[in-house]
């Protein structure tokens, strides 16, 4: 049995902690940079090899939306402008009509866009970051088997059939959306567990490059809406465009030939063919069957003063807000942010940390399940639209009174569950708003009537042909 020793005394009197990272994906291995620079003894084990000299990175998508609070953590140990400067910006969402029409929605102001980052390379990039810290160290090929919360032991298999013991002060479980260090805690009284898959599924294609160009316009995030479902396409630094189809499961089942897959392409998303080229879809779409989505809520995050949960191990969300990763990469703020408050007493954090990041991660996993209808369908209502025109004009107005939804998810820090409260405030106030504008305007139009009365003869509409123009408005 390996006992995690400090590698140095402390310089202070406190005790000095070492920390055991269990999974090196995207943010064990910046938690790891946040532990270490924290001055923290700290041991990543992750069950893949090395990423770093694998031949293929088997993962789930290619690349993935940074913003704000992924930006802000990465800003943290330095890493910001590396990542960035790799990444490409999407000022706004393109929607693709079923026409071929397309027609942009910014994301914010001007000088506000999401970046599309490859996944692979980010993973790659923090794991050599933490290792340049003296006081970190890696261990791949090294699957948490089991673990006990009691004596803080944690038990790994390798894939030579071998066993490791590893005992540390602070376990933390950043191991993914089926987190071994989870299941533990299912075990435990007052634990609640909900894991929900939604039917839908996803399946990613590739857009490649024409002429060595991109196929479509790099800065956007494309979206073809279809009400019940929807394709997306992210841009990579190679030119290329990962589409990505979420569809409910038993569509995607009624496909089973390449024709079928052309005729459905035809039907619903015919601008895309000659782009992503007929062969390959119908080779591509039966490479991997659609994956599944799974949105996991959870609390509390800790067990004492002994494991906590981070990243999609405490909170696997659905894709569509493109927020997984960066919730779990504020994680890594916030827990350092309670280290410095409390000292480092790791009682104290452990409870705090689930007091305050609980009621945010479950309230960004609600907010990804509705932004899928909003992708999916929303964008498509005239009503959708005006209404984003009118938040946009008052946050210009007031911009500390107004602040669309998605600005405050995505361009802010501010606490998801707060934004929420704010956004259904908002709603409700300019929805009011605009009722008692379009009831003032139409009394005003009453009262200008009643006082200035036109002549029935001299109308450009005869009354007849006005009164059954009101009455098709009206029917469905
Ligand atoms: C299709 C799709 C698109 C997405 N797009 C976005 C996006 O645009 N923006 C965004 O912010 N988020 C996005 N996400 C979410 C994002 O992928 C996750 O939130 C993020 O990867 C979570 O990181 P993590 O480190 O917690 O988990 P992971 O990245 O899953 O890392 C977990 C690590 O733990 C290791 N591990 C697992 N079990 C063990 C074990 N027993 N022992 C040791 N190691 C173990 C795994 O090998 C892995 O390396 C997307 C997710 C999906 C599925
Ligand atoms: N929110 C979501 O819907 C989902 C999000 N993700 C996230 O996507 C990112 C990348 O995922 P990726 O690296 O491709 O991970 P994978 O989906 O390939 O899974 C990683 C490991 O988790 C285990 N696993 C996979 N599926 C299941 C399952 N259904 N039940 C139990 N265990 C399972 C497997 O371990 P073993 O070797 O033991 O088989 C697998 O090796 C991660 O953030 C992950 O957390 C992943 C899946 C769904
Ligand atoms: N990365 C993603 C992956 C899957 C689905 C959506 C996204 C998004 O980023 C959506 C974006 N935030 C939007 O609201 O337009």
């Amino acid at each position: 049995q390996k006992v995690l020793n400090a590698m140095e005394e402390p310089s202070d009197n406190r005790q000095k902690k070492v920390v055991a990272v269990v999974g090196g994906g995207l943010v064990g291995a910046l938690n790891a940079c946040f532990f270490a620079k924290r001055g923290l003894d700290v041991e990543v084990f992750e069950s893949r090899e090395d990423i770093r000299q694998a031949k293929v990175v088997k993962g789930r998508s290619i690349n993935l939306a940074l913003s704000h609070r992924g930006r802000q953590a990465l800003k943290h140990v330095g890493m910001e402008e590396k990542i960035v400067s790799q990444g490409i910006p999407m000022h706004a969402r393109m929607i693709h009509s079923l026409n071929g029409k397309q027609s942009p929605i910014p994301y914010g102001k001007k000088s506000q866009y999401i970046l599309s980052v490859d996944r692979a390379n980010l993973n790659k990039q923090l794991l050599t970051e933490a290792e340049t810290y003296p006081n970190a160290k890696l261990n791949f090929d090294h699957k948490l088997q089991d673990w006990s919360a009691e004596k803080g032991l944690m038990t790994f298999v390798r894939s030579d059939g071998t066993k490791e013991h590893i005992q540390a002060d602070l376990i933390v479980g950043c191991d993914g959306a089926f987190s071994a260090i989870r299941k533990q805690f299912l075990r435990r009284s007052r634990f609640n567990y909900s894991q929900t898959y939604i039917p839908h599924g996803y399946m990613e294609l590739t857009m490649p490059p024409i002429n060595g160009e991109f196929a479509m316009k790099p800065n956007y995030l494309h979206i073809w809406p279809r009400n019940t479902f929807m394709m997306i396409a992210l841009p990579n630094l190679d030119k290329t465009f990962t589409c990505t189809l979420f569809m409910p499961f038993d569509e995607f089942e009624k496909i089973t030939t390449g024709d079928q897959v052309i005729e459905f392409f035809q039907k619903c998303f015919p601008d895309s063919i000659p782009l992503i080229g007929a062969d390959a879809l119908r080779e591509d779409y039966f490479r991997l069957p659609a994956q599944a989505m799974v949105s996991v809520k959870c609390s509390p995050y800790h067990i004492g003063d002994k494991c906590v949960l981070m990243g999609d191990a405490a909170h696997a969300v659905v894709p569509f807000y493109g927020q997984g990763m960066n919730a779990g990469f504020e994680d890594c703020i916030v827990f350092d942010e309670i280290m410095e408050q409390f000292n480092e007493d790791l009682a104290a954090v452990l409870a705090e940390y689930s007091r305050v990041r609980v009621p945010d991660d479950h309230a960004i996993a609600d907010l990804a399940m509705y932004n899928y209808v909003e992708m999916r369908a929303h964008v498509n209502s005239k009503w959708f639209l005006f209404r984003k025109h009118v938040d946009n004009i008052l946050h210009f107005v007031m911009p500390k009174t107004i602040i669309p939804l998605y600005t405050m998810v995505t361009f802010t820090r501010t606490r998801y569950h707060k934004a929420v409260e704010r956004w259904q405030w908002q709603d409700k106030v300019i929805n009011r708003g605009l009722l008692f504008s379009a009831a003032g305007a139409a009394l005003g139009g009453v009262f200008l009537l009643i006082k200035n009365p036109p002549d029935v003869n001299k109308l450009s509409i005869p009354a007849e042909k006005m009164w059954s123009r009101l009455a098709a408005l009206r029917s469905p």
